[in-house]
């Protein structure tokens, strides 16, 4: 405490000091640092705040919404048995944050950090109004193996690009992960009790959509650690990770570890997943190498983020603000660009449009009748489990961006809407890879061929059979888009664009 500020009430009364734990993004009570200093502090209460008010912090999507129920249900389990009582609040974090602290009369309160431009914003109004009233607030590194700001190149700027960022941060020491917290001896006064989380109204009211979301997946921390486990298996070779360089881009294989909504949601730390995969690295070296890159590449989204904050609606490489993309009527971006020149613009399915046309497109490829099958899959299986193989999310935003001509935005709002693990930075960051406009993004001529893409990855079909029975038969629609067509118009637009660029990049 400094010497500005004043004891609390609970400090003047003689009562040992009370600890409030916030958590966000970081569902668990194993390897939590904020957790661990609150124990270590005092009688601890935690508190979650729904918080869709304060300025610029995104609403949370559908899958994410139910994903969320069933995880707070889960931490209020976990914090139970640490005898640690979880509030529930809705509103700003700044009003929600400083009164619960007061209510509990907490003098020390603790978070573990944030890396978006809102949400910090939030967290230092939150700080200051926190100390303001005389308490102790403490933040703490929790959910980046580095903090953006301590990973720069020589000239003391961001990485643009991935592979010496990766060499840096992999040749680092993470620290390792805490050991999982003791029960509390004393719990703090009981006070004001928060919300219901079923008055929160998180899981589908209405028709309910989330079955196959429960069938496919267990929100919470222990079900992370077991996938986590599973995944990297026994010491010995022959095990998922061992297998990874091949198995993860087959999407008809469970090649990858699935633990995306974990990381997301902070079940799992990437502490505890760098560590573990670490300790496989003798039985296998190239699985657990390739393996520990993804989490490099998470990491390098959240970096991004942070560099900007604008990621979700900006393009990364401003030259890309030309690109003839559609965006409904009122905020498109599209631009005449053909000038007389080229084959005649009607007959260019990708940038020259009309809105139903468009919109058209748009309905077909969320609700998987492009008739390309494993764009189809993919995203047949994105709505039904929140999820979707990457390289089906690579193939299926290609042909969005690329061959259909419409805003990777749009696109990138529907995976937000849609996906159990969709965060703030990776989500955009690799939307923004693919559309050729982000950091170190796929080169924008590289336009993947969803044809050619199945044949190599789901070579048996068992993929695109799994999620479109009824391919092969009537019922199944006919490609929605010319591909070679789209392709080279696609291209040309992009070729337009050189031709008009500033050459300014992010
Ligand atoms: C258009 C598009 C949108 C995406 N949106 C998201 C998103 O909102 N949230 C998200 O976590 N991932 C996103 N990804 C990245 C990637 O598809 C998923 O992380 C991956 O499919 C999750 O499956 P997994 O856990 O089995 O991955 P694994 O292959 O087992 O990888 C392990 C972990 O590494 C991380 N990771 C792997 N690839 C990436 C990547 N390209 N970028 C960032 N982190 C990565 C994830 O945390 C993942 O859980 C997106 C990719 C694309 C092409």
């Amino acid at each position: 405490m400094t010497s500005a500020q004043t004891p609390t009430s609970a400090t003047a009364a003689g009562q040992r000091p009370t600890a409030l734990v916030w958590f966000r993004d970081d569902l668990r009570v194993r390897d939590h640092p904020a957790l661990r200093a609150a124990l270590a502090h005092g009688p601890t209460v935690a508190l979650y705040v729904l918080d869709e008010e304060s300025p610029g912090i995104r609403p949370l999507g559908g899958a994410a919404r139910w994903w969320l129920h069933h995880a707070l249900a889960d931490l209020a389990a976990s914090l139970e048995r640490l005898g640690v009582p979880l509030v529930l609040r809705r509103g700003a974090a700044a009003a929600i944050v400083p009164d619960v602290a007061a209510q509990w009369r907490a003098d020390y309160v603790v978070w573990n950090r944030r890396y978006g431009g809102p949400e910090r914003r939030a967290d230092t109004a939150v700080k200051s109004l926190v100390r303001r009233a005389g308490r102790q607030a403490e933040s703490f590194q929790a959910s980046l193996l580095h903090e953006p700001w301590d990973v720069t190149t020589q000239q003391g700027g961001p990485y643009k690009v991935f592979t010496p960022f990766w060499k840096e941060l992999s040749a680092r020491d993470h620290r390792h992960p805490l050991p999982a917290p003791r029960r509390q001896r004393e719990a703090p006064e009981p006070a004001a009790p928060g919300d219901s989380l079923e008055d929160w109204g998180l899981t589908p009211r209405g028709p309910d959509w989330s079955g196959p979301l429960a069938e496919a997946w267990t929100p919470g921390e222990e079900a992370g650690l077991a996938l986590l486990k599973d995944f990297l298996g026994p010491d010995t070779a022959g095990t998922a990770v061992a297998e990874y360089p091949e198995a993860r881009d087959l999407p008809g294989r469970p090649g990858t570890s699935r633990l995306s909504p974990y990381l997301r949601w902070g079940h799992v730390s990437p502490f505890q997943v760098w560590h573990a995969v670490a300790d496989r690295r003798r039985a296998a070296p190239e699985g657990s190498a390739v393996f520990a890159s993804e989490l490099g590449w998470r990491e390098f989204a959240w970096h991004t983020l942070f560099h900007h904050a604008d990621l979700a609606s900006v393009n990364l490489r401003r030259e890309f603000d030309a690109y003839p993309w559609w965006l409904p009527s009122g905020g498109r971006s599209r631009v005449k660009h053909d000038a007389g020149r080229g084959r005649p613009r009607e007959a260019s399915p990708a940038v020259v449009r009309g809105d139903a046309e468009a919109n058209r497109l748009l309905e077909a490829w969320r609700r998987g009748r492009t008739g390309f099958p494993l764009v189809d899959a993919g995203q047949r299986e994105l709505w039904a489990t929140g999820w979707m193989h990457n390289r089906v999310r690579m193939v299926s935003a290609s042909l969005l961006v690329k061959n259909l001509g419409i805003h990777w935005r749009l696109g990138e709002r529907w995976f937000w809407d849609t996906l159990v693990d969709a965060d703030t930075a990776s989500n955009p960051f690799n939307w923004q890879w693919v559309a050729g406009s982000g950091a170190d993004a796929a080169p924008f001529f590289r336009i993947f061929n969803p044809v050619t893409q199945e044949k190599k990855f789901d070579p048996d079909g068992s993929y695109v059979r799994a999620w479109v029975p009824e391919y092969g038969t009537d019922a199944y629609p006919q490609p929605c888009v010319d591909l070679a067509e789209s392709r080279a118009d696609a291209l040309e637009a992009y070729r337009e664009l050189g031709r008009g660029s500033t050459g300014r990049s992010a």
